[in-house]
C-alpha cells in the first residue's frame, strides 16, 4: 500500500482541472482564518472530509465560505503560491489552473487585479525554481449571466495578449442547476474565435441534456465531467457520437463527483464508460481542498478501482499532454520529462 502510494506521487502528472478556491488546503485554510478571526470560520465549514457526502448544492455553499476567506491580493497571492507548490509536491509536472475573477469593492480588488495577482504568483513560483509548469484559464460563473460572461471573455482575450502564454483560455463553471447554456452562446463563440481555448462543465447534472447538445455545437476544446452524456446515464447516442466524433478530451474528477453525489460511488464512475471507448480520459482533482484529496490519490483510486496496472496509469498521464492547451513546444518539453522519468518511476530496464 505504502509502496502504491509513493509510485503514484511520483508519477509525474498532468492536472487540467483545478479551481483555485476549491483548491486551497487545511494549512492555507487556517493561515486565512488566522488573518480574518472576526469572520468565526472553522475547517467543517471549508472542506468535506473523508466519507462524508454533500448534495452539489452544499458544496457550492462551501465555496461561499472559502470566497469569504480570500478576499484581497495579498490573500489570493497567497493561496495561489500554496496551491501550486503543493501540486508540484504531488508531482504534478504541469498544472492548468482556473479561477473566476471576482472583485471586492471593499478591499478595492478588481477583476482586472484578480488575475494580474495570480499571474504574478505563477511568476513567483517559476523564479523560485519550483518544479512545475503553470498556466491559466479565466473562468466564468455561469449564474453571473450573458452579460458578465462577454465582460470575462474581453478581460480573457486581453490577459491572453499580453501574459506571455500563461493564459490559454476560458473555463464554464458555477452551479449547473442555475441559468441555461443558450444564454452564453455569444460569449462562448466570441472567446472561441478570438483563440482562447474552451474548458466547459458539461452534463455536470442529469437535466442539462439540451444544453450539452446545443454547446456541443461549438465544438469545446474539452470537457469537464460529462457526467450524464452517455446513454446509460441518462445521456443520448448522439451526444456521445459528438463527443467522439471531435475527440474532446474529458476532465474526470471521481472523489468530486462521489463527494458531490452526483455519482452513487466509485465502482459507478463514468470514467470506465469512456475509458473502454479508448477516449481521451484525464484524471483531475476538481476541488483538491474542498474534496480533501490530490491528484495521487485519485490516480491510485481509478487504479484500484477499476483494476488498471501501473503501465496503465502511466499511459494515461502520458496521454493527458496531449489535451494540455499549452503549445507544441511545451508539450514536447513534458514529452522528454516523462520519457526520462518512465525508467526510474516504472522501474522498466533501460535498452
Ligand atoms: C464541484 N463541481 C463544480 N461544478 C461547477 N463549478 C465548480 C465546481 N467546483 C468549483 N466550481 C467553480 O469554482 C469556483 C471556486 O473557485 P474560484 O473562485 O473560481 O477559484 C466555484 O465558485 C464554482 O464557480
Ligand atoms: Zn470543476
Amino acid at each position: 500500500m505504502e509502496d502504491e502510494t509513493n509510485f503514484y506521487r511520483q508519477l509525474p502528472k498532468v492536472e487540467l482541472h483545478a479551481h483555485l478556491n476549491g483548491s486551497v488546503s487545511a494549512e492555507t485554510i487556517d493561515k486565512l482564518i488566522a488573518r480574518k478571526p472576526h469572520l468565526n470560520i472553522q475547517h467543517s465549514m471549508t472542506a468535506i472530509r473523508s466519507g462524508q457526502r454533500r448534495t452539489l448544492d452544499e458544496c457550492f455553499q462551501v465555496f461561499k465560505v472559502i470566497h469569504q476567506l480570500v478576499n484581497t491580493e495579498e490573500d489570493i497571492l497567497m493561496v495561489a503560491k500554496d496551491v501550486i507548490k503543493e501540486f508540484a509536491d504531488d508531482g504534478v509536472k504541469y498544472l492548468e489552473l482556473r479561477s473566476t475573477p471576482r472583485e471586492e469593492p471593499k478591499s478595492g480588488l478588481t477583476k482586472k487585479g484578480y488575475v494580474e495577482t495570480i499571474i504574478g504568483a505563477i511568476q513567483q513560483c517559476k523564479e523560485e525554481g519550483v518544479d512545475i509548469e503553470v498556466r491559466f484559464l479565466v473562468a466564468v460563473d455561469r449564474r453571473n449571466g450573458p452579460e458578465v460572461a462577454m465582460e470575462t471573455v474581453k478581460l480573457a482575450e486581453n490577459f491572453m495578449l499580453s501574459s506571455d502564454g500563461v493564459v490559454l483560455g476560458l473555463d464554464l463553471s458555477g452551479d449547473p442547476t442555475v441559468g441555461h447554456g443558450r444564454d452564453l452562446l455569444p460569449a462562448l463563440q466570441k472567446a472561441k474565435s478570438c483563440g482562447l481555448k474552451l474548458a466547459l462543465h458539461l452534463s455536470e447534472v442529469s437535466s442539462q441534456a439540451e444544453e450539452s447538445e446545443l454547446l456541443l455545437n461549438l465544438p469545446p476544446d474539452r470537457i469537464g465531467h460529462g457526467t450524464f452524456l452517455h446513454p446509460e446515464a441518462g445521456g443520448t447516442d448522439s451526444l456521445v457520437e459528438k463527443v467522439r466524433k471531435n475527440n474532446i478530451p474529458l476532465e474526470l474528477c471521481l472523489t468530486s463527483n462521489v463527494k458531490g453525489q452526483t455519482v452513487p460511488s466509485y465502482d459507478k464512475h463514468h470514467f470506465l464508460y469512456w475509458y473502454k471507448l479508448g477516449h481521451p480520459c484525464v484524471i483531475c482533482t476538481d476541488d483538491k481542498g474542498v474534496f480533501c484529496t490530490d491528484l495521487s490519490q485519485e490516480y491510485q483510486l481509478a487504479a484500484s478501482t477499476f483494476d488498471l496496472s501501473r503501465e496503465a496509469m502511466w499511459d494515461l498521464s502520458h496521454k493527458a499532454i496531449g489535451c494540455t492547451f499549452a503549445p507544441q513546444s511545451v508539450k514536447q518539453r513534458l514529452e522528454q520529462r516523462w520519457a526520462e522519468l518512465k525508467p526510474l518511476v516504472l522501474q522498466t530496464p533501460v535498452p
